[in-house]
């Protein structure tokens, strides 16, 4: 995405502009080496549906490597970035999210990911644009997402005390699980300087899909959480830190304990942010549904079963902002 000028602003739509949010300082941290940690980590589920980990094992040098990247594919020339796109769903888009008329103050790569790496669909369009170390770079920090999408997992099933551990990591681990990985760019947004009322949305509201989300970012603010009054609050940016979103597979599998969180992003005047986000999902015939164990006595179901190919399905053929679960409900 190129810095457009004025006329040609004047030209395109816009997403809608909104009212600036304050600074939330109350988003919980998890020590994911602290004894307790489980127990920290189910209620921020079930608080937030977002927290964010610190002693996550994931080599900082690893996450430096793969923003250096995308840094560097953002910055190719719009001809050659368009060479990898239009994303549909997987590859370059800029603007465009999702096929439903949904646009953003963005540019991104989407990307298929299999249980070891990024798919051969994926691999094909990125290997005319990027170097061979984007890919490996790629598929390296795929499998620590990966890994880390596991132990938190893990760490969630121990919290609510059921078992086996891997009653949810063996979803996302699954040979066939169906993950994405997503890397955004979120360019200084001119308009905001140019006395523009308000902020510009860079990424719109809505939940993440599948079970659970990474987001690392780099240090430019952007993105919100709704709270469960529904306020909106800004999340202070983290380098250091994963993020973890609940999505709404785990909200159906914990039957509304866990909450999957509506956030969005909001775009900056003067720096870009880079984001990189690993969506952990189920394999395509898995059966998504309440799980009796987390179930008390006489609790009602609040989803039908269906399998996560269904739940794609109408995914794709909704905009943004739905309630994608809604039609789930039993
Ligand atoms: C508008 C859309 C974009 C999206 C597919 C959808 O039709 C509705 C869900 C959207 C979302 C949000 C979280 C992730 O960024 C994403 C990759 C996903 O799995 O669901 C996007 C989809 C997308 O950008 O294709
Ligand atoms: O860029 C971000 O921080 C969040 C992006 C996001 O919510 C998404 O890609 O689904
Ligand atoms: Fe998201």
């Amino acid at each position: 995405m190129v810095v457009l000028t004025k006329p040609s602003l004047e030209q395109v739509s816009l997403p809608t502009p909104h009212k600036p949010r304050s600074c939330f300082s109350g988003i919980p941290v998890i020590d994911m080496l602290e004894p307790g940690a489980e127990a920290l980590l189910v209620k921020a589920c079930e608080e937030f549906g977002l927290f964010k980990v610190t002693n996550h094992g994931v080599p900082m040098e690893l996450v430096a490597r793969l923003e250096d990247e995308a840094v560097k594919f953002f910055s190719l020339s719009q001809m050659e970035k368009e060479r990898s796109g239009p994303a549909n769903p997987f590859g370059y888009g800029n603007r465009k999210i999702g096929g439903n008329g949904d646009v953003g103050w963005l540019e991104y790569l989407l990307l298929e990911v299999t249980s070891k790496s990024i798919s051969h669909a994926s691999l094909a369009f990125l290997k005319e644009t990027c170097a061979r170390s984007f890919c490996s770079v790629l598929n390296e920090y795929i499998q620590a997402m990966r890994r880390l999408a596991s132990e938190v997992l893990e760490l969630m099933a121990q919290g609510l005390m059921i078992e086996p551990r891997n009653i949810f990591s063996k979803v996302v681990m699954d040979e066939e699980s169906d993950s994405v990985l997503r890397l955004n760019h979120y360019p200084p947004c001119p308009l905001l300087l140019q006395g523009l009322n308000g902020t510009m949305t860079g990424f719109g509201e809505h939940t993440d899909p599948q079970l659970i989300s990474v987001l690392r970012s780099n240090n430019t603010s952007g993105l919100e959480i709704s709270l469960r009054d529904g306020t909106w609050v800004s999340v202070l940016p983290d380098t250091e830190s994963f993020f973890i979103n609940v999505g709404d597979s785990l909200q159906v599998l914990t039957n509304g304990r866990f909450r999957s969180v509506r956030h969005r992003v909001v775009a900056n005047g003067y720096k870009s942010r880079v984001s990189m986000v690993y969506f952990g999902g189920p394999p395509s015939r898995e059966r998504l549904a309440p799980l009796p164990l987390l179930m008390g006595e006489g609790e009602q179901s609040l989803y039908r079963e269906f399998t996560w190919c269904e739940y794609k399905r109408c995914a794709y053929r909704s905009r943004l902002a739905d309630n994608r679960l809604e039609q789930f409900e039993s």
